[in-house]
């Protein structure tokens, strides 16, 4: 150490002409005795010895040559204040030219003109314009006559830094994470989604009742989009994600996404595929663009809108427009949407699942509408996460969708959910937590933004990730329903036209949060777990699930990670460990061969026994004639008081009341049943027997 100016650290010490005249001892570093000579000592203030005359060269040093996935500086042109990257010229220009055509208004025949980098450091260069064709005279105007910087596919380290700076309420976390508030929006806004019908459209797409596709002209569409373009070429500065979607190397997608914030280019860059530097330098032209400009509203006296905001897809035009929401899950999810279009058109069946492999290459689909688990329970230590949320299932097997997950945040524990916990790290995107002002220490169990906290994270921050996220065919199809209703048993084995039944039902209580104005648990019914997302009629995907279950012999599984021992508000929800083992079972195949009895109403085989699950829990009414008079007790003060859940009996105690469990129980049949009506004047697949079989494996009373 230097500092320590003594000769036990190897260093010598003098004194010089110049440390006489200033008095002061001076130190040099260099080893081996010599004597030093002129050029040796003082080495901070000797002028040769740095490369740099000013200030601002001696910043520029700080800062290396990068590669070409972080294209910030564009040196082709300008030298940008000494920090010129290697980029070719040749693609630089091609993705200028590409942006700006993506961002043309259709009144006006170009885009923006358009600089790369960061206006509040690249001023320097602000005269240098990239002009992508001469605008013809009639359509200069001021929004004309600006620039718009671009900052192309930036790191997470710099996207943080333009977040810190330019965001309010993004903050590093005491683990890294970058907190980031998504303003007035805190989950989707299904209502507010719209999909251009045209004639392509009318006929291909699922339109009218309980189809989430709401429809708007494609003039409305434009409208939309002028707004929103005209909204990102007002601003100084926009980000561009170019990314895939898609492992499956022969069915990936390019897609570009254009933000004005840093928040929503990090966590686009998070969840979708990155592409290597090559990759990025021949990404050409996007298969499909969004345009996201939800911190500005839409017009409400538009044609089709009934709020001020609006989430737009048009196939036709392969582009979706943001407005009013800055909510980042509208990207994710309306990507998917784009994804059950395209994929199906390819024989490949697009699934909202989450998916992991074994050892021993047995994988497992985890259907589930939002809050069901898909996330939590395909991150599993012992086996390869393939993709928490959105899948592929072609000839070849499975293939993740995304790059990244997006993981639940509320009440999160280290012990119970170590691995997401664990990539929660620098990279991150912590949405709406609540934090130590000081520390930066995150508590999970704050609700005071929103219950719908979330982290996006790389899915190569969970350790035991699969990459390339691709697998075989799926051994195991397992259905989540988070029931609040606290009758559907914790797990039961489904035969194929039982598993379409509820696969098309799609049952599950909505957790609140995740969709605006869901304030506690409600049943709802949505198609293919995943209503919100699907463009075709159900009964498609679920053709094709049915015919590539039976031809891989997959079995199918439904599992209730919902409550039990009542209905929400006097039952609790299943133990999270609980789930784990009877998830444990299924996977090692000793759930296949156990001993199984039929449940009456909904029919439903449920095993004598899981290990490590208490037998009780397995069927909620044989709890009831088989209680101890120990449980006696406990039913009667869990009656007195809701409070007595506290004390963990919870997991012993079961329906207090034999009469509440069966009128429930028929209600949620009843439920059922009426939510199915909608689909049985619909043919499933070209087996007219397969479709009688569906029908008749619903509830029956
Ligand atoms: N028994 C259980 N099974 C699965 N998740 C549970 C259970 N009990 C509580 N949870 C919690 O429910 C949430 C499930 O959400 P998540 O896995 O993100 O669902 P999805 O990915 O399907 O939207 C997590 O916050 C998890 O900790
Ligand atoms: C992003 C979402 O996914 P999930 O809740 O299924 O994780 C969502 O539904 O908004
Ligand atoms: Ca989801
Ligand atoms: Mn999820």
């Amino acid at each position: 150490m230097a500092g320590n100016g003594n000769e036990s650290t190897g260093g010598d010490f003098s004194f010089s002409a110049a440390a006489a005249r200033d008095a002061l001892p001076r130190i040099t570093t260099e080893k081996g005795g010599k004597s030093p000579g002129p050029a040796d000592v003082c080495q901070d203030d000797i002028a040769p010895r740095v490369n740099f005359q000013t200030i601002d060269e001696l910043h520029s040093l700080q800062k290396k040559r990068s590669a070409p996935t972080t294209p910030l500086r564009d040196g082709s042109a300008s030298g940008v204040s000494g920090t010129s990257g290697p980029t070719t010229p040749v693609s630089s220009e091609t993705m200028l030219q590409s942006v700006s055509a993506s961002l043309a208004s259709l009144t006006r025949e170009t885009g923006p003109k358009l600089i790369r980098g960061d206006p509040t450091s690249a001023a320097k260069v602000a005269h240098v314009p990239v002009t992508p064709t001469s605008l013809p005279a009639a359509d200069v105007s001021d929004s004309g006559l600006k620039f718009t910087h671009i900052l192309h596919n930036l790191s997470p380290a710099e996207l943080y830094e333009q977040a810190i700076k330019f965001e309010k309420g993004s903050f590093v976390t005491s683990t890294g994470a970058l907190a980031t508030l998504s303003g007035a929006k805190t989950g989707r806004s299904p209502k507010d989604k719209r999909v251009v019908k045209d004639d392509t459209t009318e006929a291909e797409l699922w339109w009218g009742k309980g189809s989430p596709n709401i429809e708007m002209d494609e003039k409305t569409f434009l409208v939309n989009r002028e707004r929103a373009v005209d909204y990102l070429n007002s601003l100084d500065k926009v980000f561009v994600n170019d990314q895939y979607l898609n492992w499956d190397p022969e069915n990936k997608i390019k897609v570009r996404i254009v933000s004005a914030r840093a928040y929503h280019s990090l966590f686009m860059h998070n969840m979708c595929i990155r592409p290597t530097p090559e990759e990025l330098e021949n990404f050409g032209t996007p298969d499909f663009t969004i345009y996201n400009a939800g911190k500005f509203p839409c017009n409400r006296f538009t044609h089709y809108m009934t709020s001020s905001t609006s989430v737009d897809i048009n196939l036709g035009r392969r582009e979706m427009v943001i407005l009013g929401t800055q909510y980042a899950g509208e990207m994710k999810k309306g990507l998917f949407g784009v994804m059950h279009y395209l994929m199906p058109k390819r024989k490949i069946l697009s699934l909202h699942s989450g998916c992991n492999m074994g050892k021993d290459g047995d994988v497992a689909l985890f259907f589930g509408l939002s809050g069901t688990g898909k996330t939590t329970l395909s991150t599993d230590h012992n086996r390869y996460l393939i993709g928490d949320d959105e899948h592929c299932w072609s000839e070849a097997g499975v293939s993740n969708i995304e790059g990244g997950c997006y993981a639940k945040c509320i009440d999160l524990a280290r012990d119970k959910e170590p691995d997401i916990w664990n990539a929660i790290k620098f990279g991150t995107v912590l949405e709406n937590v609540v934090f130590d002002e000081h520390t930066r220490e995150v508590d999970y169990t704050d609700k005071s933004v929103t219950e719908n906290t979330r982290a996006a994270y790389p899915i190569e921050y969970i350790p035991n990730s699969k990459i390339p996220c691709v697998g075989p065919h799926p051994k195991n199809v397992i259905l989540l329903a988070c029931d609040a209703f606290g009758v559907l048993p914790p797990i039961s084995k489904l035969n194929l036209a039982q598993t379409m039944y509820h696969f098309i039902s799609g049952y599950t209580a909505l957790v609140a949060g995740t969709e605006e104005g869901v304030k506690e648990p409600r049943a709802t019914f949505s198609a293919c777990f995943g209503a919100a997302f699907i463009m075709l009629h159900p009964t498609k995907y679920a053709a094709m699930l049915a015919e590539k279950m039976q031809a891989q012999g997959a079995t199918g599984w439904l599992v209730n990670t919902g409550w039990s021992g009542g209905s929400y508000g006097t039952g609790s929800r299943i133990k999270l460990a609980y789930t784990r083992k009877i998830i444990d079972a299924i996977h090692s195949g000793s759930l296949l061969n156990a001993s199984y009895r039929k449940t009456d109403i909904f029919g439903l085989e449920i095993p004598n026994e899981v290990e490590g699950v208490p037998s009780e829990i397995l069927e909620p009414i044989n709890a009831v004639s088989q209680i101890d008079s120990r449980k006696h007790i406990y039913f009667l003060l869990m009656k007195l008081t809701p409070l007595f859940d506290i004390f963990g009996y919870v997991c012993l105690v079961q329906w207090p009341d034999k009469m509440a469990y069966e009128d429930t129980l028929l209600k949620l049949a009843g439920l059922f049943k009426s939510n199915f009506e909608t689909f049985t004047s619909h043919k499933i697949g070209d087996d007219g027997k397969l479709t009688e079989e569906i029908l008749a494996a619903g509830p029956n009373f």
